[in-house]
């Protein structure tokens, strides 16, 4: 790993979305279970870092927050294999997917893609570069709060394509680069959050690891 990445929120060309990770979550929303990976891409002009604010486009009223897993990449790889998968992870962060549902619902309807609803200029908040031996892919636990009330608390032990599936599945398709941040889907309890609202979330990982971050939405 090289010391660039732990500042790859200023080198990532790429942010890569998995959708519809979690049954519990593609249930709450009224979508069939997936049998192979749903990827969608963020710009990277998404990222937001603390203490920057989440900003709700003028004319929308609210958005749905969606906590998850960042998963860093870090070497330039292509046809990746479930056995060398894991040697291609830099490290992890805490991550926001932050969407326009209604947007997401209305082009979902017309089949078109869902980049305007998920990939405005503050869609994706995170955290800082967290060193891959606090992680242990099968146990960390994701929650988010809204205003102190707890909205999301999952487990990576549910997702339905492991982080190894989703780097051979996307690597297949497109290059991963170094710094490149894969967004890994996010457990049910979404919901919506609106201008005066604040999101704080953590990440729970080995040894008692523990990383938090709060935004305001404005
Ligand atoms: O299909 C839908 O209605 C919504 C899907 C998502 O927003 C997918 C995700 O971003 C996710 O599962 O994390
Ligand atoms: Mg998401």
């Amino acid at each position: 790993m090289t010391d660039t990445l732990k500042d790859f929120r200023s080198i990532c060309r790429k942010i890569i979305c998995i959708g519809r990770n979690y049954s519990e979550h593609a249930k709450e929303l009224g979508n069939v279970v997936p049998t192979q990976p749903i990827i969608f891409m963020k710009p990277s002009t998404a990222l937001v870092i603390e203490p920057n604010d989440i900003k709700i486009p003028s004319e929308w009223d609210e958005l749905h927050h969606e906590v998850e897993l960042g998963v860093i990449i870090d070497k330039t790889c292509q046809n990746v294999s479930k056995e060398e998968a894991e040697e291609n992870i830099g490290g992890y962060c805490l991550a926001l997917d932050m969407t326009s549902r209604k947007i997401q619902d209305d082009l979902k309807k017309q089949g078109h893609p869902w980049l305007l609803s998920k990939g405005f200029d503050t869609s994706c908040p995170c955290g800082d570069f967290i060193e891959k031996n606090q992680i242990d892919l099968s146990s960390v636990n994701l929650w988010l709060n809204v205003n102190e009330n707890i909205k999301q608390n999952g487990h990576t032990c549910d997702m339905i394509f492991s982080v190894p599936d989703l780097i051979v599945f996307i690597s297949k398709y497109i290059t991963l680069e170094h710094g490149d941040l894969i967004l890994t889907g996010t457990p049910s309890g979404v919901g919506p959050v609106k201008r005066g609202d604040q999101i704080t979330a953590g990440i729970n990982g080995k040894d008692d690891f523990k990383y938090t971050m709060k935004f305001n939405v404005v």
